[in-house]
């Protein structure tokens, strides 16, 4: 079964999907023609006016994305016939990377036929991220990516409904705060109210920063467990953020005087798997496609 893709010159036609819950209008626009203005994604996401996302996926070629100017130039590892995931906030503000959204990108490319192979390369702005697809239908799949280096950086901290969480900077490509709570169960977590975001120190996130609260790891056999809420930059909360439960893993393992190890990580919309070796993080999780739309002409008058 082949998830049918529009003419490359329809471009009302949308996709929906998520990964463990962190949701995303997807757009299939190959030679890049579209026009995202910051308002129209920023329309497009809004979960009253709009289609409703925490995020958009454009799927191009990237040769087509730097010959219209989207992107000055190639991403390192990024090929022109490379698809390349075009990532949008909700807030239309444009991120390097989103972990969960390669899965559904990958999952949206192999069940629409776009790639024929199992592991391909996809395109982002933080560089190419090899991904394998495990298994996939129309809608459901199971995606490991790989998602290079989580570079910890210096501690910090950043307040949420008036308390401070002390953290590390990690760099999965774009950037967060990871604070790994000594003594937080999983209940504790879930009732603090992470409706008001976080403010944090622009010095050290002059870009902003995605911010990642975590219980600390406990071993079952060789694999540590935890549980994550994340407040995302352009966002707000969301049920899960990929690139920040590889930030929250390697914040984890270095809380227990590692850099190197195994761990399942479930948050609001479901579990993942992030292992952590010498050569950089995998992230591995499911992938759903939920649904696709015509947009009706005058949509963005709201
Ligand atoms: N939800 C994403 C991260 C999306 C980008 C982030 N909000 C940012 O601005 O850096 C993920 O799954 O990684």
């Amino acid at each position: 079964m082949t998830l049918a893709v529009p003419d490359a010159d329809f471009a009302s036609h949308f996709f929906k999907g998520h990964g463990t819950q962190n949701d995303f209008v997807i757009l299939y626009d190959p030679a890049a023609a579209l026009d995202l203005t910051v308002e129209a994604v920023a329309a497009l996401c809004d979960r009253q006016r709009g289609i409703g996302a925490d995020g958009l996926l454009r799927v191009a070629r990237a040769g087509e994305l730097v010959a219209r100017g989207v992107l000055d130039a190639h991403p390192d590892d990024v090929a022109p016939e490379d698809w390349f995931m075009d990532y949008r906030n909700a807030d239309g503000s444009i991120a390097e990377m989103c972990g969960n959204g390669v899965r559904v990108f990958a999952h949206f490319c192999r069940a629409a036929g776009l790639v024929e192979s199992d592991v391909f390369t996809v395109g982002s702005r933080a560089g190419g991220r090899v991904v394998t697809v495990h298994s996939f239908d129309d809608s459901e799949a199971e995606v490991s990516v790989s998602m290079g280096l989580a570079r910890l950086g210096v501690e910090s901290s950043a307040r949420i409904d008036g308390v401070d969480y002390a953290g590390v900077a990690v760099d999965v490509g774009n950037p967060h705060l990871a604070a790994v709570v000594d003594g937080l169960s999983v209940q504790q977590l879930a009732a603090l109210d992470f409706s008001r975001g976080a403010s944090f120190d622009a010095e050290v996130f002059p870009h902003g920063v995605n911010v990642e609260v975590l219980t600390a790891p406990v071993a079952h056999g060789a694999v540590f467990d935890a549980s994550m809420r994340v407040i995302e930059r352009g966002v707000g909360e969301t049920r899960s953020c990929g690139t920040g439960l590889v930030a929250a893993a390697a914040a984890a393992l270095r809380s227990i005087g590692r850099d190197t190890g195994e761990l399942r990580l479930t948050v609001p919309g479901g579990q993942v798997t992030v292992t952590i070796d010498a050569a950089g993080a995998t992230l591995r999780g499911p992938s759903r496609l939920v649904a696709r739309g015509t947009l009706i002409d005058g949509w963005q008058r709201g």
